[in-house]
């Protein structure tokens, strides 16, 4: 029986790894972690991520092939392949601080590989890393190696959270890059054997090691990118009264652009997005290619202006100031079907608007007050450790209350910023919110999803982005 382990029981280790041990019925497939609590929420009925159709993987599989265990070591000593799938943050401190991605737990997993493997084995890079990461790895390993022959593989993840189940089941394509030696090839081979299980032939690429690195980078990227464009013209938009849903529809029906990725937004969060545009600017930097990694810096510093942008359409429409004032903010997710709350944008709003000494009542159906605290008050790039090792909040925030109820968030507010486009959010009585809310009311969708002239005549203000705008926030100039 083929064993498999994976290290990082998170976000991708979790699901990734539910999925194989359904799909592959005669493997036998260990996630294991270093974070107790983690491992003890994978083995219980509330699993440590919300993700929607991974119970029903999970309570199948587990027991029979799938495994999750802290001892780390046993289960890496025993298994022919090893993935690894742990947190590759942006470095905070040293040389490329701020850009470059940390791979303090990747060097670590490495020497631990290293130091307890008994036999030959397959090393799969799962976690997304710089180019040329995977020689960095084979140093590690053949250095330390007792005659064992490691071989590394770079088998990128491109599920998106909230869909990662079906993304996973279905996937556009696999990628696996490998060595060009024959050793390599065996390799590539044996774990195009696991994913051919249930993934058609053709979808499973493959390619050299660093083409399989580069191409995770770019395909976020370029994803990003997207959003960044579409959110510069949201702006556009509504300097010149067209609509940024009509535009994009009208850009998207080019089949050679196609329809999605291309909603307006107060912003994209995530993971990934901006930590690997960091990533990939600081690589472009390091190669001496400084006008390519300008180019992809624009795409965060777009996102960024989006994100005070909104903040300052809100603070700018309610009288240049929210100081003592109630807002409602629904949504705290960095998107919807899911309770991660990494880089959301909500984050930077909520500090945008507590900067501007705004009373905030958040609501977020997956988020729970202690995950709201400690992201209001943590560092940037913090957040992207294992838990155990983020810092506590030195303070909460007094002036952040966080309800598990719309219409208690927007009792009594001055506003509502709706920054998740959770489907709830659209089936609102909005009447009653109006009714119990101060006036003028105002709400700011920052995803687009009320219907604003629905809205409109009930009495509320409203501003949605990259939408022609209310002849009040007309006369507000929203730049800082
Ligand atoms: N979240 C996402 O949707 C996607 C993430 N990725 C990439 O996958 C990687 C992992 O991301 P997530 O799963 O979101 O992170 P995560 O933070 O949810 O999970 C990582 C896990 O690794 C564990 N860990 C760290 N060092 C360890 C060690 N030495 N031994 C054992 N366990 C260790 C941590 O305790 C944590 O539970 C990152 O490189 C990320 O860029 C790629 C595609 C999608
Ligand atoms: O490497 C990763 O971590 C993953 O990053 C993204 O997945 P994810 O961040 O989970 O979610 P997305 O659906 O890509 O959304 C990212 C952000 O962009 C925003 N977004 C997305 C689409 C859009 O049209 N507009 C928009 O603002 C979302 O609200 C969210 O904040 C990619 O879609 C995955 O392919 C990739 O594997």
């Amino acid at each position: 029986m083929v064993k498999i382990c994976c290290i990082g029981a998170g976000y991708v280790g979790g699901p990734t790894m539910a999925v194989i041990a359904l799909k592959c019925p005669k493997i036998e497939v260990a996630v294991v972690d270093i974070s107790v609590p983690r491992i003890n929420a994978w083995n219980s009925d509330q699993l440590p991520i919300y993700e929607p159709g991974l119970d029903e993987v999970v309570k199948q599989c587990r027991g029979k092939n799938l495994f999750f265990s802290t001892d780390v070591e046993k289960h890496v000593c025993e298994a022919d392949i090893v993935f690894v799938s742990v947190n590759t943050p942006t470095k905070t401190q040293g040389l490329g601080a701020g850009k470059a991605a940390d791979l303090t737990y990747w060097e670590s997993a490495a020497r631990m590989i290293a130091d307890v493997s008994k036999s030959d084995k397959i090393v799969v890079e799962k976690s997304t890393v710089p180019v040329k990461t995977a020689e960095a790895i084979e140093k590690i390993l053949t250095h330390n190696s007792k005659g064992i022959n490691f071989q590394i593989l770079s088998n990128p993840e491109f599920l998106a959270e909230g869909t990662a189940i079906s993304d996973l089941f279905n996937p556009d394509r696999v990628l696996i890059g490998g060595r060009e030696t024959p050793q390599g090839h065996k390799a590539v081979e044996a774990l195009k054997a696991v994913y051919a299980h249930w993934v058609p032939e053709d979808r499973i690429l493959t390619t050299n090691l660093w083409s399989a690195e580069l191409s995770k980078l770019a395909a976020n990227a370029f994803l990003a990118q997207r959003i960044s464009s579409v959110n510069a013209m949201s702006a556009l938009c509504e300097a010149t009264g067209a609509d940024v849903t009509q535009v994009s529809y009208a850009v998207g029906k080019d089949s050679r652009i196609g329809p999605k990725f291309l909603n307006a937004s107060v912003g994209f969060g995530g993971s990934c997005f901006q930590k690997d545009i960091l990533n990939l600017v600081y690589i472009c930097e390091c190669n001496g290619l400084p006008e390519v990694a300008e180019y992809w810096k624009q795409v965060i510093k777009i996102n960024d202006y989006q994100k005070s942008r909104f903040v300052n359409r809100v603070v700018a429409s309610m009288f240049n100031t929210v100081a003592n004032k109630k807002v409602a903010i629904l949504g705290f997710a960095f998107k919807k079907d899911t309770g991660d709350t990494r880089e959301t944008p909500a984050i930077d709003v909520c500090q945008g608007l507590l900067g501007d000494k705004a009373r905030l009542s958040i609501y977020d159906p997956q988020v729970t007050d202690d995950q709201i605290q400690r992201d209001l008050t943590m560092k940037k790039f913090d957040w992207d450790h294992p838990l155990h090792l983020q810092p506590m909040s030195p303070t909460t925030v007094k002036k952040v209350q966080s309800v598990w109820d719309a219409y208690e968030a927007t009792k009594d507010a001055h506003a509502v910023c709706i920054l998740t486009e959770w489907d709830e959010f659209r089936k609102l009585d909005f009447q009653k919110i109006y009714n119990n809310m101060q006036k003028p009311a105002f709400i700011f969708d920052g995803r687009n999803v009320v219907d604003a002239n629905k809205l409109r005549e009930i009495g509320f203000i409203v501003y949605s982005i990259g939408k022609p705008l209310d002849p009040w926030l007309k006369d507000m100039p929203a730049v800082a």
